[in-house]
């Protein structure tokens, strides 16, 4: 049982047990868990994130120029202070639950703020690291505006092929409140935001790839906190 205590001072309630997460197994041993609605009254921990986190742009070498990366940034390693109280309530969760699977404890926490349509992650795995060698997980809490999430395989055939190689999940409708996943072509899709959560697991980040696509619609904020074990980035 998660024992809340700042989170029942608030009106937010404490998050969902993480028992009720769904777990969908995709090929070649990887792995998502998905609770949608993880932590209820999400959008006020939103809000204070928005503003309580030293939030950076940041520049990244691509090829021989010099890109600005499309979204702002937060990184809080294992010694540092979380920006607000209820992520270390929501890592004592994940790690009552998952620790035992995971072999370790979650122990990092990266921010990230998608200020509208036009912020965006590329197709990676979450490679720096033991991820690309190592079985791991990354818990990903998203806030805010709903963006999808959307998973393909590495070496994925191409978009056309009608013999895709990999073994495909079917997944059921949309939930009850509003995430849902859907898969096509090879490619998985989560709906996420608002306090819904998505952990990725087994050998994801290395035989997997996840990416926040740009959208052409206008898109209010997003946030993601993404959990990781100690080493994987
Ligand atoms: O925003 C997300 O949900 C994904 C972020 C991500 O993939 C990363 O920071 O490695
Ligand atoms: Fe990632």
């Amino acid at each position: 049982m998660f024992q809340a205590s700042l989170l029942d001072d608030t009106d937010e309630g404490g998050p969902r047990p993480l028992s009720s997460a769904r777990r969908t197994r995709l090929a070649h041993g990887a792995w998502v868990d998905v609770l949608p609605g993880w932590l209820p009254g999400a959008d006020a921990l939103f809000e204070r994130l928005l503003t309580s986190v030293p939030w950076r742009a940041e520049r990244r070498h691509m090829y021989d120029r010099v890109v600005d990366v499309p979204r702002l940034l937060a990184f809080y390693d294992e010694r540092d202070e979380l920006p607000d109280p209820v992520l270390d309530e929501l890592k004592a969760a994940l790690n009552d639950h998952y620790a035992a699977e995971l072999g370790e404890p979650f122990r990092t926490s990266g921010l990230c703020l998608y200020r509208d349509g036009r912020d965006s992650v590329a197709w990676h795995g979450d490679r720096i690291g033991r991820g690309a060698t190592e079985d791991t997980m990354v818990a990903i809490l998203s806030l805010g505006t709903p963006r999808p999430l959307l998973l393909r395989p590495r070496n994925a055939p191409h978009p056309n092929s009608t013999t895709p190689t990999n073994r495909s999940p079917t997944h059921g409708g949309a939930s009850g409140n509003g995430s849902s996943a859907g898969e096509r072509g090879g490619t998985v899709r989560f709906e996420v935001g608002h306090g819904d959560l998505v952990v990725m697991g087994g050998s994801c980040q290395r035989t997997w790839e996840h990416a926040v696509p740009k959208s052409a619609r206008a898109t209010g904020p997003r946030i993601s906190v993404q959990f990781r074990p100690r080493g994987v980035r």
